[in-house]
């Protein structure tokens, strides 16, 4: 399981360049184990993204960069914002890594619905104030100022992720792809230096996700976070990854710039279900299957081409063993 494109670990990088140091990390529940022998590393200004199908242990493994999850085995340090010294992730605390200049959004999304789309943001930004609760009852001049901030912050976000318009609705009354840019609007609010995206494509509409592209671009180019992408969407992923690592039973088993990735038949059989060595031969004998349009889809490449769609979910994602080489030369 190790023909990788590149190994991260291979690549030389200044410390200071590095977002995540991820070292051989093994996580188990049970009999379960969801990442094995895990080694990754994130460079700073990066858009990285996690690919594999379902249950490769991509969520995992957020929660593990996150202080969610405690691998039993290996080591996380994380260095997100530039000057700050490398620290060790696991056995942290959520909020503790958060502070640390690390936010995420999650595939099911976790706003607060009954509060306003500006409230929710105000929550993010307000993270990363010194007023306490005693402050805030008391209305000390420190506690009125640094609302008066939060508010701004809050509104200069919503203006970021398009939703200025929306800042007094309530947050459970937006639209889906709205919902998801609002979370992606308060995990800025903390002011990271690295932002995780869990599926942020999830159930929105092509028009919706191609502004989302735009806005994950330019969160990562002009406001200068780095992005680390968790995405089913094959389209949304190859327009915009620097690089992409691709998981499979909690193995890595690839990883490098979109088209080496589109081009690598282990990740062509890890959505297939098929081994390598057919995928190979398929390729020797259709050569044109090589050639693969960065602008083509991996899913369409792999899931929904032909007579061999399987089992394509709504999110574009497609589990193993669906579909045969046979029926994919087909
Ligand atoms: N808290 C948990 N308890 C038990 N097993 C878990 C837990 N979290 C994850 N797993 C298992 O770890 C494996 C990887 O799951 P994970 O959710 O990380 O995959 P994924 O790649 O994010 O999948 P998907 O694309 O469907 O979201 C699965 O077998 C899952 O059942």
């Amino acid at each position: 399981m190790t023909s990788t494109v590149e190994h991260s670990a291979s690549v030389p990088a200044q410390a200071d360049d590095l977002i995540f140091d991820i070292r051989n990390i093994t996580l188990r529940f049970g009999g379960v184990t969801s990442l094995n022998d895990v080694s990754l590393r994130m460079r700073r200004g990066q858009v990285l993204a996690i690919i594999g199908p379902n249950g490769a242990g991509k969520t995992s493994l957020f929660n593990s960069l996150t202080g969610v999850y405690s691998p039993q085995e290996g080591t996380i340090e994380v260095r997100a914002r530039l000057g700050d010294s490398a620290t060790s992730v696991i056995g942290q605390k959520t909020h503790v890594v958060n502070r640390l200049g690390v936010a995420r959004t999650f595939q099911n999304i976790r706003l607060f619905p009954a509060l306003t789309a500006l409230e929710n943001v105000k929550v993010g930004v307000e993270t990363r104030q010194k007023s306490g609760p005693i402050s805030a009852m008391l209305g000390l001049p420190r506690q009125r100022r640094e609302d008066r901030e939060s508010t701004e912050r809050a509104f200069e976000l919503l203006r970021r992720v398009g939703l200025q318009a929306k800042a007094n609705d309530i947050a459970g009354s937006l639209a889906y792809g709205e919902q998801r840019r609002l979370e992606i609007a308060r995990a800025l609010g903390t002011d990271p230096g690295v932002i995780l995206l869990d599926e942020p494509a999830a159930g929105t509409n092509p028009a919706e996700k191609r502004e989302l592209a735009t806005l994950i671009k330019g969160i990562n180019t002009t406001d200068g976070v780095s992005v680390l992408l968790i995405e089913h969407d094959m389209k949304l992923v190859m327009s915009i990854a620097d690089r992409i690592i691709v998981l499979n039973f909690g193995q890595k088993i690839a990883e490098g710039t979109p088209e080496q990735i589109q081009r690598n038949p282990e990740v062509i059989a890890a959505y297939l279900g098929s081994s390598a060595d057919e995928v190979g031969d398929a390729v020797q004998a259709q050569p044109e299957l090589h050639r693969i349009d960065t602008a083509v889809s991996l899913d369409e490449l792999t899931g929904q081409q032909g007579p061999a769609a399987g089992s394509a979910t709504s999110t574009g994602a497609t589990s193993t063993g669906a579909t045969s080489t046979e029926e994919w030369k087909a």
